[in-house]
């Protein structure tokens, strides 16, 4: 993962026994960043690795949607495919139960509510992207929370900005990467997925707590 220029290390992309991916320890190796207004993010470069398969399985058998928002008198696609699995639905692959289940208990202390969502987003190539939000629907708006995000598939940016505008912050997310934008950062930094020239696909699951969307 790099961000601001700065290139951190990547693990190896070794392979389980079975070809499965590893999780590799989310304690050692995460490291927070602080930004302003109270948000921070922490960055987990290479939580799994050998990740391939995962996107492969997932990139064929998820339901994708494409998605439509209105904007003004327009309803416009979404240049990206979702799907949503809220509270208490099922994930799509065991794999994403265990990911979010040891996100829960890695942060227990700080969000005692836990991991409950994922959005998926497939971005089918550097055209697909998403504008720049923050994730405030819901009590994200009005409370600090976290959400976790873990990539899969082409490196592609995450972009964060603060709300009320300022320099951005630039992290390039690879195939096991785990980002999480913690504290105020859904209400007072933005973030987005700008467009490239040219990406193979990337996958990006986010895991959310109750009540943030
Ligand atoms: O692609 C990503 O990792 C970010 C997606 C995102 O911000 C969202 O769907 O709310
Ligand atoms: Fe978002």
């Amino acid at each position: 993962m790099t961000y601001a220029g700065i290139q951190e290390s990547l693990f190896d992309a070794a392979v389980g026994e079975a070809g499965e991916p590893v999780v590799q320890p989310l304690g050692s190796g995460i490291r927070r960043r602080r930004l302003e207004h109270g948000a921070w993010v922490d960055l987990r470069p290479g939580w799994l690795t050998g990740a391939t398969p995962l996107f492969e399985r997932l990139t064929a058998t998820v339901p994708w949607r494409a998605e439509r928002r209105r904007m003004y008198d327009v309803t416009l696609p979404v240049p990206r495919l979702t799907a949503h699995y809220p509270d208490g639905h099922r994930l799509p692959d065991p794999l994403l139960t265990r990911l979010r289940d040891e996100l829960s208990a890695h942060y227990a202390r700080e969000l005692p509510e836990g991991f409950v969502s994922a959005g998926l987003c497939l971005y089918r190539d550097g055209r697909d992207s998403v504008a720049w939000h923050g994730d405030r629907i819901g009590r994200g708006a009005r409370q600090d929370t976290m959400v976790a995000i873990v990539s899969l598939g082409a490196p592609r940016q995450l972009s964060l900005r603060p709300r009320g505008g300022g320099e951005s912050l630039r992290f390039t997310m690879s195939g096991g990467d785990l980002l999480v934008m913690g504290g105020s950062c859904q209400r007072t930094w933005d973030h987005a997925v700008p467009k490239v020239p040219a990406s193979g696909p990337r996958l990006s699951i986010q895991f959310r707590p109750p009540g943030v969307l």
